[in-house]
């Protein structure tokens, strides 16, 4: 278990984490961590180290060394689906959903504990499957409604816009009803109307539903609206972390970008 002094665990907490790629160090003893109800921003220049750090608390990948909490509960190197069934579910930068298989499906599969995948209960107790199946198409119906997707529930996935597949990773992870969601850049290729749309769902579910947010973002308008805290990246470990408005105006975190490919996000 990760000490905690007494206080109540963040939800999740990276400690020392390190990944080597063919001699390349990608995430250098980074530790952060992130607290319960809090939309908290992952910025940093490009190769800063953001989305691999996703793929080591997702388990992705293992790290070389260091360890990855959630509330207190050590899941270094946990496989990807054991750490999806402790309540921490994450986005991709390109959106993976299953192009054949129509919007409503792609939600209906993401349902936890199904009965129907059990062969027995198939048999010897298919209207319990029955009955389970369609509390669960009412759950996608009802979270659709909530992404603006109702019109295009029996729209194969790949036939969405890019804007709507990113809406469509945000309502996947609704299904899964998690307590922790990482986003990977889910502005990126998302015209405004959608953007904003998408804004106040993440805010909505952490208000109502208690859901916490970790959002690598390199739209600063969208970062400085939603976020706070915001934790800044720079090759592969943290930099700073603080308030938008702290971090806007840090000296450090300007130097970092303009060191960076690409100037300032
Ligand atoms: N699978 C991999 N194999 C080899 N190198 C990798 C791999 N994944 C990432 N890297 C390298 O690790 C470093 C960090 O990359 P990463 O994608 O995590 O950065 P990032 O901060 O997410 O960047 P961006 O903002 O551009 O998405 C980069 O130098 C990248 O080339």
């Amino acid at each position: 278990m990760s000490e905690t002094n007494g206080a109540r665990p963040p939800v999740l907490e990276v400690r020392d984490l390190v990944k080597d790629f063919d001699g390349l160090r990608a995430i250098d003893g980074c530790s952060l961590s992130v607290q319960e109800g809090t939309i908290t921003g992952l910025i940093g220049p490009n190769g800063a180290g953001k989305t691999t750090l996703f793929n080591l608390i997702t388990g992705y990948f293992k790290p070389d060394s260091g360890r990855v909490f959630t509330n207190g509960e050590d899941i270094t190197s946990l496989p990807p689906h054991a750490v999806f069934h402790r309540g921490i579910c994450r986005t991709f930068q390109i959106p993976r959903e299953h192009g054949t298989m129509t919007v409503l499906e792609n939600l209906m599969l993401v349902a936890p504990n199904q009965k129907g995948e059990h062969f027995w209960n198939c048999w010897l107790r298919p209207n319990a499957v029955r009955a389970q199946e369609r509390e669960i198409r009412d759950q996608a119906m009802e979270v659709l409604e909530f992404v603006n997707l109702t019109h295009l529930a029996t729209e194969y996935a790949g036939r969405l816009s890019g804007g709507q597949k990113k809406l469509l990773e945000l309502a996947r992870t609704m299904m899964a009803r998690p307590r922790l969601v990482l986003l990977d850049e889910p502005a990126a290729g998302v015209n405004k109307t959608l953007m904003n749309k998408l804004a106040e769902n993440i805010e909505f579910l952490r208000r109502e539903r208690g859901v916490t947010f970790l959002l690598i973002e390199h739209d600063m308008e969208l970062v400085m609206e939603l976020c706070d805290p915001v934790i800044v990246m720079s090759e592969g470990r943290r930099l700073m972390e603080g308030r938008p408005e702290e971090v806007r105006n840090d000296p450090t975190v300007l130097e970092a970008y303009l060191g960076g490919q690409y100037g300032a996000a």
